[in-house]
């Protein structure tokens, strides 16, 4: 391993990075990226989508090579940045947790702590060694979950917390200079939130350096000590987090142009006017008995812990899955269970929550992604009007800010917010009436987030109306007319208008998990 002449040395825990760029066919993801951070701090890399986040974190992790010319310190380890590996990553002590934990959900916490260390008695596992080993890990570190259970049986929470664990459980024997977490909160239900940030916190207080990903500003307002910004791969700033409030930090991820997010007026729906969709007595998988109705103009959210039905509620009625009792009425008309084609036939649009799985085609370019869903726009006596696909696209990525070498990029090649922005102007772009939204701005940066609510609510202006899964607070808050909560599958409380406040939606959501 190469060490940094002393006179260098960065002090153990710190990370610089000196002029590390990279450049992929027809784009520069990073360009001479250069900043530091001081050991046993909490800092922030924030960006825009496509900003270079990533592209850093796997250029660090040694699964991207760096263009010739840069390097990377943690701690005492020094190395060019293109000639990291993932071994040498692994001994200089950077610890990574991405967003897909990579954890096993049919293993027990124990296994996936210590993996192949697992301790063996003769020929077999020495289970009770095994799980007081894994159980001393997640003392030390403060995890309040018990090593024999179930990955699968875990919130998602301490799901993400057992992956800390996992990154740091040699922490105490061999040197962890930097911890990575990617955007660790994205998929966590707002209430588990703080639960996790409040360990991360312990875990710096105890001298810890994390390196955290995030397009949530609050919590890297709230949460670091030192902010690191990115924009179109250039390095904007490095600076104190109490030298930055939400508007500035706005303005260095988005640029001086781009506007911030204002609240939606008011509610425009119309009230006396049929609805557009209408469930009753929807019975099938995790849902039960389910009533509720979407008028045109209408943005009604349904709010729900994980398990409580809310995804299963949009594929239902989208026909993704099928139901064995009551009905889904859209237009007026009922739509045949589990037929996509009907529900898209009838005016559905559907944005599902995992997009990267589900909506986006890899290998498919950019330019296609979008049109997909409505191919006999381009189709004229029998010719496909290529060019004319491609001039929407180009008027799509603009509309939606995708950051994209050409309209006709490989989608594999497009960061993840960016993959996001595509799928959602695919289904925003055809005027559908009836809009089905699986947490729309999850991993969406804050930019691209005010744009993304101001097309929504365009929808509902036009006439469209739309059914809102989120498990964004703000969100809810900022859009919605109406909120159900959910839990066990079936709607426990409905509010309108002004009764909608954080108040009601926490109160209403920890109650009904209580009374279980
Ligand atoms: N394998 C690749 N081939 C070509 N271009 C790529 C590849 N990976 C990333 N890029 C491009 O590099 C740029 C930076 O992407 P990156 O994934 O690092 O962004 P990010 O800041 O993590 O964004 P997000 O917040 O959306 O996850 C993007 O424009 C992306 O299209």
């Amino acid at each position: 391993m190469e060490r940094t002449p002393s006179s260098t040395v960065a002090p153990a825990g710190a990370l610089a990075l000196a002029g590390v760029t990279k450049t992929f066919p027809g784009m520069r993801a990073l360009d001479d990226v250069t900043f530091s951070v001081a050991p046993g701090r909490f800092h922030s890399l924030v960006g825009g989508n496509g900003s270079g986040k990533s592209t850093l974190i796997k250029i660090m992790a040694g699964v991207y090579r760096a263009d010739p010319g840069g390097t990377i310190t943690v701690g005492p380890h020094s190395r060019s940045a293109d000639g990291i590996t993932p071994a040498w990553s692994h001994q200089a002590g950077i610890r990574f947790v991405h967003q897909d934990l990579g954890l096993f959900g049919a293993l027990s916490v124990t296994e996936n702590l210590l993996g192949p260390d697992m301790p063996r008695a003769y020929r077999s596992i020495d289970w009770r060694t095994a799980h007081h080993q894994a159980q001393s890990v997640l003392d030390r570190l403060g995890v309040p979950v018990a090593a024999r259970r179930c990955v699968r049986d875990l919130r998602p929470a301490e799901a993400t917390l057992v992956a800390i664990a996992r990154g740091l459980r040699d922490a105490d024997t061999t040197e962890v200079n930097l911890l990575v977490l990617d955007e660790p909160t994205a998929r966590l239900p707002h209430t588990e939130v703080d639960e996790l940030l409040d360990r991360l916190d312990a875990l710096v207080a105890d001298g810890q350096t994390i390196l955290y990903v995030s397009h949530r500003l609050d919590e890297v307002l709230d949460h670091s000590h030192s902010v690191t910004v990115l924009r179109d791969g250039v390095h904007q700033t490095t600076q104190s987090a109490e030298c930055l409030d939400r508007r500035r930090l706005t303005r260095l991820i988005v640029g001086e142009e781009r506007g911030i997010l204002h609240k939606r007026a008011s509610a425009a729906a119309d009230g006396s006017a049929a609805p557009i969709l209408r469930v009753e007595g929807l019975t099938g998988g995790p849902l039960h008995d389910v009533d509720l109705d979407v008028r045109p103009g209408e943005i009604v959210a349904v709010a729900g812990l994980v398990g409580s039905g809310r995804t299963s509620l949009l594929e239902t009625i989208f026909g993704v899955h099928g139901y064995v009792a009551g009905r889904v009425m859209l237009g007026g008309r009922p739509i045949r269970r589990g037929r996509v084609d009907a529900a898209i036939h009838n005016g559905a649009a559907y944005v599902p929550e995992d997009r990267a799985r589900h909506s986006a085609f890899h290998s498919l370019g950019l330019e296609m992604n979008l049109s997909v869903a409505d191919l006999h726009r381009y189709l004229r006596k029998g010719v496909f009007r290529r060019r004319q696909e491609l001039r929407d696209a180009v008027s799509d990525i603009d509309r939606f800010s995708i950051r994209a070498a050409a309209p006709d990029t490989v989608m594999a090649h497009l960061s993840g917010g960016n993959q996001q922005k595509a799928v959602l102007a695919r289904w925003l772009g055809q005027d559908p009436k009836l809009l089905l939204l699986d947490e729309p701005t999850q991993g969406v940066d804050v930019g691209a987030r005010a744009e993304i609510y101001e097309q929504i609510t365009d929808a509902a202006r036009g006439g469209a109306g739309v059914l809102l899964v989120s498990s964004d607070l703000d969100e809810l808050l900022h859009l919605a007319d109406r909120v159900y909560v959910f839990d066990g599958g079936t709607p426990v409380a409905c509010a309108t208008g002004s009764d909608i406040t954080p108040e009601w939606v926490g109160h209403t959501l920890f109650n009904s998990t209580e009374d279980e």
